[in-house]
This record gives structure tokens, C-alpha cells and sequence, in this order.
């Protein structure tokens, strides 16, 4: 920023459109050269020219657009400092209720110990400098993620951290060394997904490589080849290759065993031959492998597809970015050696069932942190939007918005940290038995909160809350696609139900 300084008598000279200043938060602004390019328009400006515009500004922009645009400010006014908090990258917002209260240094927390404060800050400052700014561009761009910020990382081993806890990480300096493999545990996870969120793009979020995340850990589970095991985790965790699950069809969403796709052994038993179609296959346009649930003689299985004759991808639109790379994917005659079946032919259920907690873990953790962000625009527009002539939050119904808004966020991730810390303590089959009913229910209720939130937040930003550029952009966002963590990963209703059906099977026998 520049250091020069001005009075504002001098401000006030530079008042018309071949020499326009004007003051934002004490500081001096030199517009001339951008009057043309100003998506606001040139007349606006000059109305403003030689004054304070601060409160004009403010009723209009997010602060982020003098970030962008610092190259415009020429100095500050003589004795006067600038009031507005800047969040540096890595930062943790002053906003109430923006961050989770662990990270809030008034409030205590049972279950964050410092290597999970330490992992927040270096996975805070990683995504705010490297995903954020690429996230932001391919979501609007639709193209997928780059070569450049996969290979980034997958050095920091910031893709080894997203599968979860597991052997997989042992031995892996993670981002520097803040946590050990050895120690990372679901509350690490937690962290990593709720930062990972925060970039706010949701299309890229899950072409940020979400089809590894629910498939590789079927893969070192369940692949009976060892050797190919190995060799795809490797691929996979160092960047080299892409992979995705390939499960839901035209026939079959969240009902599993509707699909249609089907692998028949060849006479000699040494290969299958796959034939059928899968539809929306996150990441699947740029996958090498593709973990495939198929029908079989007795049942069905999970089968690994690498990318080859007779696999065919098409985009397939939808209402996110297709930074995603959602896939309709066809197998044509495919053929794949045996060894490539995933644990017992046609007893591919439990292969499908055992990924879903995490998957539906890490989207809990996602949707709820993306509510916070919703909460912290809300808080901030409410601050300093001004109409009939007082500001948002001095109306007792905006306020009443936001209580509701907030109690959803604080409710969800309480909820969320207790099973993150519930999951710490229970080995995997435990996990598998007690776990799946309590994700089932956060995470339906989660994306409940989502659809309270997101109607909220547009009635409180109006025409911006349908805007995709300018103050609503977060709030268009989330309305637009928080819908995705409602179907993705099992559908809402059909969650909630398992939850119950859960519940039921440790009812007592005894009328009680
Ligand atoms: C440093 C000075 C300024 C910069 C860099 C700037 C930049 C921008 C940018 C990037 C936008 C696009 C929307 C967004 O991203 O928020 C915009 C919109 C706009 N600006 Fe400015 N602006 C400045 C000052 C002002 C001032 C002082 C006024 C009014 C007096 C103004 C009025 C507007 C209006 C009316 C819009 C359209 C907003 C909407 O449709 O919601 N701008 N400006």
C-alpha cells in the first residue's frame, strides 16, 4: 500500500472525471484511469468525486474488491488510520460466529489439543494461498483442476490427509510436519475438510480430486491384488493418476441394488467383461480409474476399471461448476482381469456400505462449515448494508434470521465434533455397526439447516443473494448448490430413515 498522505482539502481538488479521487476508509484513491472500466459505472463515480465515499462504498462492495483493486489507492489521509480489518491469508475471522468456537481464544474445547490447532493454521494458510485463488477461477471457468495444485498437494501430503485416518499416512510428513501420520485422527480430518471447504466453490470442491477421497480407501481395504494396490495408492497419493467411484446409475441412486451394470466372466475365468452405464460419476472426466459396482451371478461387485477400449465418458450438466468433471460413463465390452475384483464376487455390498461413513462424514463436515460462511456474509451485510435509512441488523426480523441461522450452524458442529471424537475411540467395525445410524441423522439434518439457512440468507441479501458476482456471490452460491450434500452421498429422507432403522436394531426386546 502506499505510504504518501493527503489532507482532505487536497482530496476535494481531484473532483471530476480526468482527475478523480475519493476517500475509502481513510484512504485516497486515485479512480481516473478506472472510471471506464468500473462495472458500477462511470457516472456513480463522479458523483462521488473529491468526497469521503466510504458508507457509498461499503452499502455496495465487499471489502475483498480493495484488496483486488490496491493498485488504485495513491496514500491515507494526513492523521487518520484505516479501521477496517483486513483477514491476512491464514487468518481467523473477528466476525462472531464466523469460526467454530475452538478456534475462538474466549472459549475452551474439550477435544481440539494443539496438534489440531496447529494443523488449522498451516491447512488455513495452504488453502487460502494456493486452493482458494484456482478454486475461485475454475469454478467460474468450468475447466478441472490443475496438474500444478495436485502435484502441490500431494508434496505437503495434504491428499494422503483427505482419505482419513489410517496406515496410509504413517511415515508421511504431513504439511511440513505439523501432525504425524501416526497421530492424525478423525478431529485432524474434521479440520482438514471444514478449511478445505472454505474456499467456496463448490463444483471445484468436489473436482478437487472428492472421487479419490471416497474410493481409494476401497481400494487399500478391498483390491485383492497386492501389488496393483500399492501401486494404485501410490499413483493416486503422489498425483500421478486420478480416481473415482462409479457406483450411481439412471436405474439406481441411492438404491444400490437397482444397477443394471453387469460383469460376466469370460469361459476361461480369467477376465470380465463389463457392460452397462453409471451417471453422475464426480470427477469421472478425468479419471484413470474408476471404481465400478457391477452385477454378478449371485449379487453384486466392486470391480476396478482403469481407463482403456470400450469406456466412455460424456459431461453431464449440472446446476454446479463443471470444474467438477460429473461424468456419464458408458462400459462397452469392457474387458478387466479378475484380479481386479474388490473383495468376495458378489459380495460387493459391504464394499459400498463400508465407504459411506466417511464419505458422509466429510460432507457433514463441508456443509457445516459452509453455513458458518453464510452466517459470517449475513453478519457483515446486516452490519453495513443501510435502507430506510437504518442499518439491516437494527431490524429485529433480520436479527431473528440470523438467530435461527446461527443456532442451526452451533447445534450441527457440536454435534459433529462429538462424533469426530466417537469415532476416534472406536475401531473400524465398531464404527461401521454404531456409526453409520448418528451420520446418517447429522448429516439429513445438516443439509435440512442448509435449506433453512440458504432461504434465509437470500431474503437477507435480496436480488445480490441471486447475484453471481459482487457482495451475494457466497450467498448465490450456497443456495445454488447446497443441494448437492442433500442427494450426494445419500439422499436426505433415505438417511434419516437409516438413522431410525438404526436405532432400532439395539431397541431392547422387552416392552418397555
Ligand atoms: C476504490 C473504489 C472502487 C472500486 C475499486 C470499485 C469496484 C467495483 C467492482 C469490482 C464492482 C463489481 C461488483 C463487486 O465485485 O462488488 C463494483 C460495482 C459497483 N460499484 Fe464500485 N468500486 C469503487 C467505488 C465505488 C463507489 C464510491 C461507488 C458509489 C458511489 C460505487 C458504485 C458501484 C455500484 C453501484 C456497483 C454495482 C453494484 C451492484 O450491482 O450491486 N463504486 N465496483
Amino acid at each position: 500500500m502506499a505510504t504518501e498522505t493527503y489532507t482532505r482539502d487536497e482530496v476535494a481538488k481531484h473532483n471530476n472525471a480526468d482527475d478523480l479521487w475519493c476517500i475509502v476508509d481513510h484512504r485516497v484513491y486515485d479512480l481516473t484511469d478506472f472510471l471506464d472500466a468500473h462495472p458500477g459505472g462511470n457516472v456513480v463515480l463522479q458523483q462521488i468525486a473529491g468526497t469521503d465515499a466510504t458508507d457509498a462504498f461499503y452499502n455496495l462492495h465487499r471489502q475483498d474488491v480493495l484488496q483486488k483493486y490496491k493498485s488504485l489507492c495513491i496514500g491515507t489521509i494526513k492523521g487518520e488510520t484505516p479501521e477496517v480489518v483486513e483477514v491476512a491469508p491464514g487468518g481467523i475471522s473477528t466476525v462472531p460466529y464466523a469460526e467454530p468456537l475452538w478456534l475462538r481464544a474466549e472459549f475452551k474445547n474439550p477435544f481440539f489439543n494443539d496438534s489440531h490447532r496447529a494443523l488449522q493454521k498451516a491447512m488455513r494458510l495452504f488453502v487460502d494461498t494456493h486452493i482458494t485463488p484456482e478454486a475461485q477461477q475454475k469454478e467460474i471457468d468450468g475447466t478441472y483442476i490443475s496438474q500444478e495444485l495436485i502435484d502441490k498437494m500431494a508434496e505437503k501430503n495434504v491428499l494422503a490427509m483427505r482419505l482419513g485416518p489410517g496406515k496410509h499416512l504413517h511415515g508421511r510428513t504431513l504439511l511440513d510436519g505439523v501432525v504425524k501420520g501416526e497421530d492424525f485422527d478423525y478431529l485432524h480430518d474434521l479440520v482438514v475438510c471444514q478449511e478445505m471447504s472454505r474456499s467456496n466453490a463448490r463444483g471445484f470442491q468436489d473436482g478437487n480430486l472428492s472421487g479419490m477421497v471416497i474410493s481409494l480407501t476401497a481400494v487399500q481395504v478391498w483390491l485383492n491384488n497386492q501389488k496393483l494396490k500399492l501401486q494404485i495408492n501410490e499413483e493416486c497419493l503422489s498425483g500421478q493418476k486420478k480416481i473415482c467411484l462409479a457406483i450411481s446409475e439412471a436405474f439406481a441412486g441411492s438404491d444400490v441394488a437397482g444397477i443394471r451394470t453387469t460383469a460376466e466372466k469370460t469361459p476361461d475365468g480369467k477376465h470380465y467383461i463389463i457392460n452397462g452405464t453409471k451417471k453422475w460419476i464426480t470427477n469421472g472426466m478425468f479419471c484413470d480409474y474408476f471404481v465400478t459396482a457391477c452385477k454378478t451371478k449371485k449379487g453384486f461387485s466392486v470391480i476396478l476399471v482403469p481407463k482403456g477400449e470400450g469406456v466412455d465418458v460424456t459431461p453431464i450438466k449440472t446446476s454446479y461448476s463443471s470444474a467438477a468433471g460429473t461424468a456419464f460413463v458408458q462400459y462397452d465390452n469392457v474387458k478387466v482381469p479378475v484380479d481386479h475384483l474388490m473383495g468376495q464376487e458378489d459380495k460387493g455390498f459391504i464394499v459400498i456400505m463400508s465407504n459411506f461413513n466417511h464419505e458422509r462424514f466429510g460432507m457433514c463436515c463441508g456443509v457445516i462449515r459452509k453455513q458458518r460462511s453464510i452466517v459470517e456474509e449475513c453478519l457483515k451485510w446486516s452490519n453495513q448494508r443501510i435502507i430506510f435509512g437504518k442499518r439491516l441488523i437494527d431490524q429485529p426480523v433480520i436479527r431473528q434470521k440470523l438467530a435461527k441461522m446461527i443456532s442451526h450452524v452451533e447445534a450441527n458442529q457440536a454435534w459433529l465434533e462429538t462424533l469426530a471424537y466417537q469415532m476416534n475411540y472406536l475401531p473400524y467395525d465398531r464404527q461401521t455397526k454404531l456409526m453409520g445410524g448418528p451420520l446418517g441423522l447429522l448429516k439429513s439434518h445438516a443439509t435440512r439447516s442448509a435449506h433453512e439457512i440458504a432461504d434465509e440468507a437470500v431474503n437477507i441479501f435480496g436480488g445480490r443473494g441471486l447475484t453471481q458476482t459482487g457482495m451475494g456471490r457466497v450467498i448465490e452460491m450456497f443456495n445454488r448448490t447446497y443441494k448437492f450434500d442433500a442427494i450426494l452421498g445419500g439422499a436426505e429422507e433415505v438417511l434419516a430413515d437409516l438413522g431410525v432403522r438404526q436405532a432400532m436394531k439395539f431397541m431392547p426386546n422387552a416392552k418397555l
